[in-house]
């Protein structure tokens, strides 16, 4: 398996350029199955989940071609309504098929989706809401097979706004016969990004953004074209490293207002912020511990607690994240343990005691923010660290060793 080899003490100065999103990119793709023809979706980032979407709608029967960040999907042959288990099992996001496919054919058959092990991963919301809209789901043994001869649309209120569960329900409703009106959406840009393709299609949806999304149902669906929302937490975590290695760095090619709560957080901390249109530049300094709470947009993403977290081991003073949207999301606590760090969990909360500074050792990715986190952690440590189980970092970060070699990070990529 491939690891990163990273030589610490240094301080990251330049521009980085931040890719599409991958959690706008994958609802997207799995919504072109609504429609019969060519879309095309710009900016998408080369990574080994997206990869994983094109598989699955090839096997559907969809025609796929990438041209640089483009790519180009035809669903005119797409014919099955059925995913097999094995492919279901690489990643959360294969669960987004589940409300396109039921639209398109009024039947869909897969199983539980895999993903990260950050926590037990539900998709309850999702069949409630299907059910809400007209689905008849069978839930057997974490197999599902959901029919809707009548897709009616209807009320669905969330008990919790869960970003897929929400995203679901506005694919299926928007090819539901009557209207559909989604409360407690959830309000991720990544909602509003689907929203703004699904309007291209022909859809009648608005309210994403808010916590009411309407949802008026039409008979069919066009292919369109779209760009993706630039990447927040591909953007958060950069920046986070530029405050963390006392850098100053420019990150290039955002929205700033997806920012916010990383970006007040920063500040707290000591970094020195000043957006400037499409870019956010960020020069570190002292830095102070903060407390922080994970919660949905737009408070501070849960996808970033782990890189902030990897900061505040070297702020000054104490420190307490309270992670609230996932059970398990501490598994680079351990492995920041090895560096030197000092953070205790208990439940969802960590208590971090700043040190003055983390030593480079052997530790491993066990997840994908949480294997980000452990290579911002070592471009500040002393001495070499060796970052196993990279697969993790790429499934969410494209060229991630050779985007912080551009603002100088002394970081390779080595296969055993
Ligand atoms: C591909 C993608 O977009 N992934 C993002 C998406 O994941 P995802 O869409 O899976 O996240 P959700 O918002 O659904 O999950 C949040 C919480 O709700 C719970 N839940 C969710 C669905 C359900 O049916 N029942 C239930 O209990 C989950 O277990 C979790 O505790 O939003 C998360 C929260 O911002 C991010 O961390 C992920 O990066
Ligand atoms: C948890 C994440 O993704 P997924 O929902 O695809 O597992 C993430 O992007 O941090």
């Amino acid at each position: 398996m491939e690891k990163f080899i990273v030589a610490g003490e240094v301080q990251l100065t330049g521009h980085i350029k931040v890719n599409g999103a991958k959690n706008a990119t994958l609802p997207l793709m799995a919504a072109t199955l609504l429609s019969t023809g060519v879309s095309v979706l710009h900016n998408i980032p080369q990574l080994r989940d997206i990869t994983m979407m094109q598989d699955i709608l090839t096997l559907l029967g969809a025609k796929i071609h990438r041209e640089n960040g483009t790519l180009i999907i035809d669903t005119t042959g797409v014919s099955k309504e059925e995913i097999p288990e094995h492919l279901m099992r690489e990643m959360r996001a294969s669960v987004f098929l589940m409300g396109p496919l039921l639209g398109r054919f009024r039947r869909v058959r897969l199983s539980y989706p895999g993903g990260c092990a950050i926590g037990p991963r539900p998709i309850n919301l999702h069949i409630k809401a299907l059910e809400k809209i007209g689905a008849v789901v069978n839930d057997r043994c974490g197999f599902i097979d959901a029919e809707a001869v009548h897709l009616t649309g209807g009320e669905i209120h969330f008990d919790f706004p869960s970003v897929g569960a929400t995203e679901n329900a506005m694919m299926a409703a928007a090819v539901a016969s009557g209207t559909t009106i989604i409360r407690n959406a959830a309000r991720e840009p990544e909602v509003a990004d689907l929203e703004t393709l699904l309007n291209k299609m022909g859809a009648r949806i608005s309210g994403a953004g808010t916590d009411t999304i309407r949802i008026q149902g039409v008979e069919r669906l066009a292919p369109a074209e779209h760009t993706v929302i630039p990447d927040r937490i591909e953007a958060g975590t950069f920046l986070i490293a530029g405050a963390l290695t006392r850098g100053d760095i420019v990150v290039d090619n955002i929205i700033p207002e997806h920012l916010f709560a990383v970006i007040d957080k920063l500040q707290e901390i000591g970094a020195r912020i000043d957006p400037d249109g499409n870019s956010v530049r960020i020069r570190g300094g002292e830095m102070r511990g903060v407390d922080i709470k994970t919660l949905p947009y737009p408070g501070f993403p849960t996808d970033l607690q782990a890189p902030l977290l990897a900061l505040l081991t070297i702020a000054k003073g104490t420190s307490i994240i309270t992670e609230t949207i996932f059970e398990n999301r501490f598994k680079h606590v351990d492995e920041l343990g090895r560096m030197g760090a000092k953070i205790k969990v208990e439940g969802r909360t960590a208590v971090i005691r700043g040190v003055p500074r983390l030593s480079g050792t052997v530790v491993a990715a066990h997840d994908l923010r949480a294997g980000a986190a452990l290579v911002l952690a070592a471009l500040a440590a002393e001495g070499v660290s060796e970052i196993e189980q990279v697969y993790h970092i790429d499934r969410g970060y494209e060229a991630f060793e050779k985007k912080l070699q551009q603002v100088g990070a002394k970081i390779v990529r080595r296969s055993p």
